[in-house]
């Protein structure tokens, strides 16, 4: 069976195209921009040339025809037609308590997505565009949802409610959901794999460092807390989201400032983090130039989240009692030794003791920094989210049948 995975984002879609037969992927690529002057779609078929083609894409539902176009075209194409694909999955970040696994998309499904915009505006909205976009583009083809919240669906009551008026949990569902569970659940699987020791055996730390990021404590396989909240805000400091402040911060600047509830969001989550702290990226690879080349600003950015990051290890690591294994993953994760090396340099107390050369060394493949010493396993697994979207898509799509 052929799978088109489809991760769509506000101004960006991001796709696969899998065959299923083997999970190999036959094209993957990008649309970003879309909405703005000029969209830039970036198509890059396995075994072929890139091609990157600049042209006016308006909204989502444009962007997958001029996707499945490229899929079907004569030079960089990969099937002979667009009926090859037999299944659609979709990530969706926040699926509440409604949906403790992935599900195949119906008006209800649809209709209880749409009822989550308000606790993840930034990423439901365009998830909902991106499914009716790829419905109207491929009105036969069955699609499946699947959601970052998922995994965390696990995690204790004592872990999950916020200690404020238990009524606002009955009423407006406000709780702990956390986010990134497709990642942090593929990788805590790969992590078991590599070190060939049983999952529940393992006490484990997922770090899941992108743009966004989030920490996972896992216990028995399962999500046991996670730093992520109600909303992707909540947690490590981030390319542009601030993570944990003290809550009054929100009312006392929104008054100060005389901000509305939408302007003092769009601080919180467009214009903090990293970004904010050196005034001028919310890349970590800018910031890591900037405190190679001794500049203060990308520097105290730096220090902020490393310290901030360290911090939460040490929190999970009290709240598993131990920890056994130490994962870092997504792009910040896979790709900053010197992410890395600063934050296990002080992690010396739990016995962890990194190798310097393997931390160094550059791969796709999942690896040991950790030297043979070192009381805790630290690994760099790279995740790969959109392989569990395929894998729960055909599985769900098979079972329907
Ligand atoms: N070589 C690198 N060194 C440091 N950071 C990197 C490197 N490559 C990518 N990154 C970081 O990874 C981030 C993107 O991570 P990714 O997991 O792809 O994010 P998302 O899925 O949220 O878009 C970038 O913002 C950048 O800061
Ligand atoms: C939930 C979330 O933060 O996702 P991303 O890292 O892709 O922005
Ligand atoms: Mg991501």
């Amino acid at each position: 069976m052929k799978v088109l995975v489809i991760n769509a984002g506000s101004s960006s879609l991001k796709y696969q195209l899998y065959d299923m037969n083997d999970e190999s992927v036959l094209a993957k690529g990008l649309v970003e921009r879309i909405g703005m002057d000029s969209s830039i779609l970036t198509h890059k078929p396995t075994g072929k040339e890139e091609v990157t083609e600049v042209s006016e894409i308006l909204e989502h539902t444009t962007a997958i025809r001029k996707v499945l176009d490229k899929l079907v075209d004569k030079e960089h194409g990969v099937l002979n037609s667009v009926d090859e694909i037999q299944a659609v999955g979709h990530r969706v970040v926040h699926g509440g308590e409604a949906f403790k696994s992935s599900a195949l998309v119906t008006p209800e499904a649809k209709a209880e997505i749409r009822r989550l915009f308000d606790l993840a505006p930034l990423h439901n909205p365009p998830a909902i565009s991106g499914i009716t976009a790829a419905e109207k583009n491929m009105p036969n083809v069955p699609q499946v949802v699947v959601f970052d919240t998922a995994f965390h669906q696990t995690m204790d009551e004592k872990v999950f409610l916020y200690p404020i008026p238990k009524v606002l949990y009955k009423k407006h569902h406000v709780r702990r959901y956390g986010m990134h569970g497709t990642s942090h659940y593929y990788v805590s699987r790969v992590a078991a794999e590599y070190l060939n020791r049983p999952l529940e055996d393992l006490k484990m730390i997922t770090c899941h460092i992108g743009n966004g990021g989030s920490l996972t404590a896992i216990k028995d396989g399962k999500s046991f807390d996670t730093s992520m909240g109600l909303t992707p805000l909540e947690g490590l400091m981030m390319g542009t989201r601030s993570g944990d402040l003290d809550p009054a911060v929100v009312t006392f600047v929104m008054n100060k400032e005389e901000l509305t509830i939408s302007e003092v969001n769009s601080m919180l989550n467009k214009h903090s983090g990293l970004l904010a702290i050196s005034g001028s990226s919310s890349d970590m690879r800018d910031i890591t130039d900037g405190l190679e080349a001794g500049e203060p600003n990308a520097t105290l950015a730096f220090e902020m989240y490393e310290y901030r990051l360290r911090k939460y290890i040490g929190s999970y690591a009290a709240a598993l009692n131990g920890v056994d294994v130490i994962v870092f993953t997504a792009g910040v994760g896979e790709n900053s030794a010197v992410v890395r090396e600063k934050v296990c340099e002080n992690l010396t107390y739990l016995g962890v003791e990194i190798d310097p050369e393997l931390n160094k060394i550059r791969s796709g493949e999942p690896r040991r920094i950790s030297s043979p010493n070192s009381k805790v396993e630290v690994l760099v697994i790279p995740t790969n989210e959109e392989l569990v979207i395929a894998r729960d898509t055909l599985r769900i799509v098979e079972e329907s049948k």
